[in-house]
């Protein structure tokens, strides 16, 4: 197999003689007034068109059920991106200049992160794994997006021969898999899928690729297991087959992933990532969390805070807020109450509420979080030591 330094020499080797525009490998472009011309580019890797490229590229998922979430993410973050037309696969995010969006499928974000024609992309962490085959250029800066949970899975017919087999081991000392009679495994996940077994010692198995309604695969008698992606199970379900003990090869959900190589090197990288990074922090944070607002007697805010500190569920993200409410009596400006102010998450609502009454307040209001900006990104942070970068870079607006 190819290493990863063999894979990225292998795809610098075709510089583009076209360099009219700064655009991805392979497009088509069409010309305003609506009489095409058509101008097919090769397509070729890492081009010193790519490398003279000015502004960065996102790569986001075209179609399929990744496709609507990452929009309403990045919307959630106030980042919309403008789209001028569903069909048409470039756009803008307004609020980052010099971003450039690129409507694409899942697999073509990652390869294109690799051969230097996107810089960032969104799509699911078993993409990233699959069609990055360890690729050391590629970096996942975020982990957890929030969306697009499954894992990938090996399944296996609950009829049969399978009947009374429940985990991997078992699977593996089954007498029936000979160098002749490989057990026979339907996946769109080959490296992965070769890699596990591999490393859980099975000797004798055949991957056979295909792409989409794998589940089938069994009950045709074309294959003995299937390795795919399972959220619900119910696909696995309907169709007669059972997930294994020890079978699950990958957890999944959509990352955020950039190359290593364009952080480093493009002007302009490192800062939007940081940007969409705070963002998408803030926003992921906030997610669950209830801003509590509530009135309390007290002589002072030491004392309240006291009575608040108390309860196990009102001491918030970093302590209570505690500001003096002033009312006018006798022509002065006097304090017989205190606000309290707590971030509390979705599920202790109701319990701090209660607790909130045991000591004395009221007129309690909650709402919303949009946002939780932190001191610190922690994932900033990492990805510094990643690149080798120190850890106080900043990414001041310009
Ligand atoms: N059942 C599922 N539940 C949750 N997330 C899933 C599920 N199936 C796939 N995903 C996630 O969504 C991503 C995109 O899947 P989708 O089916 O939209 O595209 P695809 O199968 O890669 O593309 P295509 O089927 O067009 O070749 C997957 O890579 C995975 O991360
Ligand atoms: O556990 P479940 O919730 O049933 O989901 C699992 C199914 O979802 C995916 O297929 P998808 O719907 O993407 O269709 P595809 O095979 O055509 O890509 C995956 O390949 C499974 O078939
Ligand atoms: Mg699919």
């Amino acid at each position: 197999m190819m290493t990863s330094l063999e894979l990225s020499s292998f795809l610098q080797v075709r510089p583009s003689s076209a360099r009219a525009f700064s655009r991805p490998s392979s497009c088509i472009i069409c010309c305003s007034n609506g009489n095409s011309s058509m101008v097919v580019l090769p397509n070729s890797v890492t081009s010193s068109e790519s490398q003279d490229r000015k502004v960065v590229r996102l790569g986001l998922p075209s179609k399929g059920r990744m496709a609507d979430e990452t929009l309403n993410l990045l919307k959630n973050c106030q980042l919309s991106v403008r789209q001028l037309n569903p069909r048409q696969y470039v756009a803008d995010i307004p609020q980052l200049s010099d971003l450039e969006v690129w409507f694409q499928r899942p697999k073509d974000i990652v390869r294109k992160i690799q051969s230097g024609d996107l810089d960032l992309g969104i799509v699911g962490f078993d993409i990233v794994c699959e069609c990055g085959e360890g690729n050391e250029d590629l970096i996942v800066v975020h982990e957890a997006l929030g969306f697009g949970a499954c894992r990938l899975s090996v399944a296996i017919p609950k009829y049969g021969i399978f009947e009374n087999i429940n985990s991997l081991d078992e699977l593996s000392n089954m007498p029936q898999w000979s160098k002749d009679r490989p057990l026979r495994i339907e996946t769109g996940f080959s490296y992965l899928g070769d890699k596990f077994f591999r490393e859980k010692g099975f000797k004798h198995v055949r991957f056979q690729r295909s792409e989409g309604a794998l589940e089938a695969y069994p009950a045709m008698g074309t294959t003995d297991a299937i390795l795919d992606l399972v959220s619900s199970g119910t696909t696995l379900r309907e169709n007669n087959l059972k997930e294994i003990e020890g079978g699950v090869v990958l957890q999944s959900q959509a990352v955020l992933v950039a190359s290593r190589r364009s952080l480093n090197t493009r002007k302009g990288t490192l800062k939007i990532t940081h940007e969409i990074l705070e963002r998408l922090e803030a926003h992921l944070r906030a997610i669950g969390v209830f801003t509590v607002v509530a009135n309390m007697r007290g002589n002072s805010a030491e004392e309240v805070a006291e009575r608040v500190l108390s309860q196990p569920s009102l001491s918030g993200l970093q302590g209570p807020t505690i500001s003096p409410v002033y009312c006018k009596r006798d022509g002065k400006a006097v304090v017989d109450f205190f606000a309290i102010v707590i971030c509390v998450p979705q599920k202790q609502l109701y319990k701090s509420v209660q607790q909130l009454r045991a000591i004395g307040g009221s007129g309690v209001l909650v709402s919303d979080l949009t946002y939780i900006f932190e001191e610190e990104t922690p994932r900033w942070s990492k990805l510094l030591s990643q690149l080798g970068l120190p850890l106080d870079t900043k990414m001041f607006p310009a």
